[in-house]
């Protein structure tokens, strides 16, 4: 019999019951609920008469609608999103599950404040209704997102149907060099494997560069497995896992937290578990990159020039000449000439206090050369954190707007859109058209690049402006 990967194991703890055809029904540790993909799952119980079946497991925030600016909870302008964010007001409310109002200072990001909160721990099910729930695989949790009917179906039962999705793993070996950080690596990953290459399979990242990283950078990583087509992204959990978790408020406690502890040191595929694909990359051959089209795998190194359609091949010449077009950049254009009007800090992808550090290390005495940059933390938690820092000190020095914590500018819901034509160095995960508001135009990178962008005015190798690492006695 061969060994079982991590992704086998927590499945198999979690099966409920598994039809012939293969279709499974597994339980649900965490739901988490954001408020625009659960009206309609609230209004589906009010009207069978059903309630939450456990409310205590069920945890909801308002994020993609929310505005960003000082005052806000006086109000919401836009109709459509007043409605859905007071709708979930009153569902959290009316069906008893936890919930963070705009008001509270734990609100944030959904992908951001579980984590933070202690809501997301190693071997667990967690679901929400949200493409990136895949960020909380960071923790060696199995975290899959669901469709409206399926949060509705959760709500009513804390169980999920699903087929068991096959074994990929993801391995970065080496060590990163500086100035690369965990966006460099998932981006190179997606630029790899392509936006397909992950279909059908849940990914483990492994590797002595995954193993290197942080609670945040590893959270980074799993957060895009999604856009590289992964069912979910997973990292097993180690002393860096259980060292975040600690202590978080609702991390198991005491005897809990041993018991717990002994079973989270489980969590890893055993040595002769068998893998569908297997995909290995050098960390010493990733380099800060920066996405150049409209989909998440048009990623070249900073170094590189923008590419012309006939180096691609098939469907992807046509859709190479496309991006372009709407991007508004010539082939052979060298990347690090294109010229930036906005830069956007934040989001689940890059949204924590890590990601304010890594840039504002950047920043520090500069003044930015774009039109308008901003910082979005991803909860109130990380802005609070950042202001303790003097990181927002050095934010505001620079030239950037200080946010409140909510999705803003990654996908536009609320006021804070590009302009059509507006192009914009962002830290989220997704530059497909229209995506940061219409007619705007995205460039992925990680968050040390954004703001190398915001103080040249241009796409910038990062390490041009690194101050140069003192050598270890
Ligand atoms: C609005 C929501 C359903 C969507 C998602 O599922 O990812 C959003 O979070 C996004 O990033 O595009
Ligand atoms: S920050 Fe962006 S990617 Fe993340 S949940 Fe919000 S809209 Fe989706």
């Amino acid at each position: 019999m061969t060994g079982k990967t991590l992704y086998d194991k927590i499945w198999d703890a979690h099966l409920v019951d598994c039809a012939e055809d293969g279709t499974s029904l597994l339980y649900i540790d965490r739901h988490l609920v954001h408020e625009v993909t659960s009206p309609q799952a609230f209004e589906g119980l009010r009207m069978s008469g059903r309630t939450v079946r456990k409310p205590g497991n069920t945890i909801a925030v308002p994020d993609h609608n929310v505005p960003t600016t000082e005052g806000r909870e006086a109000g919401i302008e836009n109709e459509e999103s007043r409605i859905q964010v007071e709708a979930l007001d009153r569902n959290a409310r009316e069906f008893g599950i936890h919930y963070y109002p705009v008001s509270d200072v734990r609100q944030g990001i959904v992908h951001i404040i579980g984590p933070e909160q202690g809501w997301t721990l190693p071997g667990m099910t967690v679901v929400c209704g949200d493409s990136h729930t895949a960020t909380h695989g960071a923790f060696g949790a199995l975290a899959h997102g669901i469709g409206t009917s399926e949060v509705e179906h959760v709500l009513a039962t804390q169980t999920l149907i699903q087929t068991k999705s096959k074994n990929m793993k993801v391995e970065i070996t080496g060590k990163l060099a500086p100035g690369v950080t965990a966006k460099d690596i998932t981006l190179s990953v997606i630029g790899h494997t392509g936006t397909a290459g992950g279909t059908g399979y849940v990914i483990e990242y492994c590797g002595e560069a995954i193993r290197a990283l942080s609670m945040e950078g590893r959270m980074t990583v799993c957060n895009m497995a999604i856009e590289g087509g992964a069912r979910a992204g997973l990292i097993a959990p180690d002393e860096t896992t259980f060292a975040y978790v600690r202590g978080r408020p609702h991390a198991p406690k005491g005897a809990q937290w041993e018991a717990a502890l002994a079973w989270w040191k489980t969590l890893q595929s055993d040595e002769d578990a068998h893998w569908d694909k297997v995909v290995t990359l050098k960390g010493e051959d990733i380099a800060p990159v920066v996405t150049w089209g409209t989909s998440p795998e048009d990623v070249l190194p900073i170094t590189a020039n923008v590419p012309d359609p006939s180096d691609f091949t098939g469907g992807k010449v046509g859709a190479a000449r496309r991006s372009l077009d709407y991007m508004g950049l010539e082939p052979g254009q060298k990347l690090s000439d294109i010229e930036i009007d906005t830069v956007f800090i934040g989001s689940c992808t890059n949204g924590r206090i890590e990601d304010l550090r890594a840039a504002a290390r950047i920043l520090e005495g500069k003044k930015i050369k774009v039109k308008r940059a901003m910082v979005v933390p991803g909860s109130g938690l990380v802005r609070a954190q950042a202001e303790e820092e003097g990181l927002a000190d050095i934010f505001r020095q620079a030239g950037f707007e200080w946010r409140m914590a909510g999705c803003s500018m990654c996908l536009a819901m609320n006021p804070d859109q590009l302009a059509p034509g507006e192009r914009c160095a962002a830290t989220s995960n997704r530059n497909f058209e229209g995506r940061q508001g219409r007619g705007g135009r995205t460039h992925l990178m990680s968050p040390a690049m954004a703001a190398a962008a915001a103080v040249t005015g241009h796409l910038t190798d990062v390490r041009e402006l690194m101050q140069p690492q003192a050598e270890p006695a």
